[in-house]
């Protein structure tokens, strides 16, 4: 079965056309930019060159034609045709309550997570979107989605609930969610095949820091906490959002300032984290390259954001009572050689030592960085979010056929 993973995000779309007889990944690919003036589409086929086109696309459906265009195209495609695709998968972000696993979609589906948007306003909406887009594109085509949130609801009710009146919990769903489950899931799977342990016995804390970034306690093989929360703002200083801070920041910055919600929100998700303290990027590699050459808003940043992340690790530990393995993962946790050295350059208390030399080794495979002597293993591990959903997708469209 040939099949389509889609990560749609509010102007991009990230697409892997798997064969799943082997797992192998035909073609994958990125389009950015959708609806400014001139949209991106790169396109990789495996084994063949790289094209990447510049365009005006100016929704979400005209990108994913373009993409189909370039599936069947007589150069660069991999397809005869696009009815070679059996299925779709799709990621969402927030499946609240209601979505313990992946499901077939379905209208009722698609209003549930319409019923979400709230509750990832970054997110769900533009998973919507590529939903509908397949969904044009491809009729009659079976489509599923994968949530962020359902690998945390192994979490206990003392772990997601906040202290706050219950009635909210009841009324609206207020409580932590969590999200990118679909990476925290595969790299500890990952981990525990790499060291050759069952994943049953290890308490594995995994970083996964891209521009949204997130840390979780998996402890035998579920999530017992995680720092994300009700929406993908709390836990982590992030690219462009808060993260962690006083609850009582938000309605003193909201008076002082006369903000309206829609204003506050916006400040917390889009303007602040890295952005904000660097008043240059939301990016890492502008934050080190910055520090590096000497810049002291680059710098203040990075160390706000190692600090932050650091403290997480050791309150992870203290959850678990104890930590055996840590993993990074995802575009900084992969590639970002200072990030992962300074974090553990401060964990010597847990017995953390990493060995510089394989610090520094850039590789996509799962790469062990702790010395023979660490007490806990430091690995990388490359995520593949995408390769999940196309076996959760797999098996729905098979158990539904
Ligand atoms: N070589 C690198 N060194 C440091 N950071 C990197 C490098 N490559 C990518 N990154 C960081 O990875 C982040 C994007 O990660 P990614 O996981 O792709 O994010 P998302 O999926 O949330 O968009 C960027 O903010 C960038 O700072
Ligand atoms: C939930 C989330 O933060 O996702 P991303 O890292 O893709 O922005
Ligand atoms: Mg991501």
């Amino acid at each position: 079965m040939k099949l389509l993973v889609i990560n749609a995000g509010s102007s991009s779309v990230k697409y892997q056309l798997y064969d799943m007889t082997d797992e192998s990944v035909l073609a994958k690919g990125l389009v950015e930019r959708i609806g400014m003036d001139s949209s991106i589409l790169t396109h990789k086929p495996t084994g063949k060159e790289e094209v990447t086109e510049v365009s005006e696309i100016l929704e979400h459906t005209t990108a994913i034609r373009k993409v189909l265009d370039k599936l069947i195209d007589k150069e660069c495609g991999v397809l005869a045709s696009v009815d070679e695709i059996q299925a779709v998968g799709h990621r969402v972000v927030h499946g609240g309550e209601v979505f313990k696993g992946s499901a077939l979609v379905t209208g009722e589906v698609k209003s549930e997570i319409r019923r979400l948007f709230d509750l990832a306003p970054l997110h769900n909406p533009p998973a919507v979107l590529g939903i509908t887009a397949a969904e044009k594109n491809m009729p009659g085509v079976p489509q599923v989605v994968a949530f962020d949130t359902a690998f945390h609801q192994t979490m206990e009710e003392k772990v997601f609930l906040y202290p706050i009146p219950k009635v909210l919990y009841k009324k609206h769903h207020v409580r932590r969610y969590g999200a990118h489950g679909t990476s925290h899931e595969y790299v500890s799977k990952v981990a525990a095949e790499y060291l050759d342990r069952p994943l049953e016995d290890l308490k594995i804390i995994t970083c996964h820091i891209g521009n949204g970034g997130s840390l979780t306690a998996v402890k035998g093989g579920v999530s017992m906490d995680t720092s994300m929360g009700l929406t993908p703002l709390e836990g982590l200083m992030m690219g462009t959002r808060s993260g962690d801070l006083d609850p009582a920041v938000v309605t003193f910055v909201m008076n002082k300032e006369e903000l309206s919600l829609s204003e506050v929100n916006s400040m917390l998700n889009k303007h602040s984290g890295l952005l904000a303290i660097s008043g240059s990027s939301s990016d890492m590699r502008d934050i080190t390259d910055g520090m590096a050459e000497g810049d002291p808003n680059a710098t203040l940043a990075f160390e706000m954001y190692e600090y932050r992340l650091r403290k997480y690790i050791g309150s992870y530990a203290a959850a678990m009572d104890g930590v055996d393995v840590i993993v990074f993962t995802a575009g900084i946790g992969e590639n970002s050689v200072v990030v992962r050295e300074k974090v553990c350059e401060n964990l010597t208390y847990l017995g953390v030592e990493v060995d510089p030399e394989l610090n520094k080794i850039r590789s996509g495979e799962p790469r062990r960085i702790s010395t023979p002597n660490s007490k806990v293993e430091v690995l990388v591990i490359p995520t593949n979010e995408e390769l999940m959903i196309a076996r959760d997708t797999y098996r729905i469209v098979q158990e539904n056929q």
